[in-house]
């Protein structure tokens, strides 16, 4: 018996390797190996503390990994930064940025470092602060900046340079529905337009919505990880999600809080 045909394999736009990270005596990446098509928008959940930010960080050139390789498109971050760096963007958990800078400094400040020319940079800061309803927020210091809005502002500059692979670390966290939605047709004209989306969420129904694949992370290893449908297995993503990395253990009753 012959397996039925499946169409030729799909490029892989991130590859990990025996990711691995240890913060003294806690191991917060544990081996990792993931492959991440091309084209795919790719979610990555797991409870808090699992080890999705410092995967993320050291895929993305952030943090030098203890043990292991990532490769976009080939290229090993570790090895050759430069070439890496330049095809990704990335939007980083809890962003450090010259918040001294107004929105539109800080995007041009992004495009600038990427070598773009003046002109375009220019054209794209608008373009992005339209397209994220940032205009009147442009030549506000990103220091007096909301959380949705320095989120916003992150994505912008995570964008600038047009980059094949976009590593999001929980894009959606504090923004509102309006803005939300603008994201989620930003992202998802990219992906169309044969980009590769890479994004960490708390939030289920939200993946569900917009992932066509899924990695489960938990303890710092992978639990599981496919396309959508694979990783669910029928059940919800949630039910899957809870019955992969367990339930609370301790569901002890704060019976002081009982008001009667
Ligand atoms: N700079 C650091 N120094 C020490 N320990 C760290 C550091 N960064 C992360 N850790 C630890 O590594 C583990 C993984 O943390 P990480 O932030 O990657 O998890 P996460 O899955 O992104 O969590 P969350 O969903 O809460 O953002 C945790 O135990 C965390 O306390």
């Amino acid at each position: 018996m012959t397996d039925a045909p499946t169409g030729p394999p799909r490029a892989i736009a991130l590859s990990l390797r025996g990711l691995t990270k240890r913060f003294g005596a806690t191991l917060a990446v544990d081996r990792v190996d993931l492959d991440i098509p091309t084209h795919s928008f790719y979610g990555v959940v797991g409870p808090n503390g699992a080890g999705k930010t410092t995967t993320l960080s050291m895929a993305t050139g952030l943090l030098q990994p203890d043990a292991g390789h990532a490769l976009i498109h080939g290229v090993d971050m570790w090895r050759d930064p430069a070439a890496a760096k330049a095809m990704v963007g990335v939007l980083p958990d809890g962003l450090h940025s010259f918040d001294r800078l107004t929105g539109g400094e800080l995007i041009s400040y992004a495009g600038l470092m990427r070598g773009l020319p003046r002109e375009t940079v220019r054209e794209r800061r608008d373009d992005l602060l339209a397209a994220l309803d940032l205009d009147a927020a442009g030549s506000t210091l990103v220091t007096d900046y909301s959380a949705g809005m320095t989120k916003k502002i992150g994505l912008a500059c995570a964008l600038v340079h047009a980059p094949r692979v976009l590593v999001l670390d929980e894009p959606f966290e504090a923004v509102d529905p309006v803005s939300a939605g603008a994201i989620r047709r930003i992202l998802q004209e990219f992906v169309a337009s044969g980009g590769t989306v890479v994004m960490s969420s708390h939030v289920m129904a939200l993946v569900e919505r917009l992932c066509d694949h899924v990695a489960v992370v938990g303890h710092g290893r992978i639990l599981a990880a496919g396309t959508l449908d694979e990783v669910r297995g029928g059940e919800d993503l949630e039910a899957r999600f809870v019955g992969l990395v367990g339930d609370i253990e301790d569901q002890r009753d704060l019976t002081w809080l009982r008001q009667s």
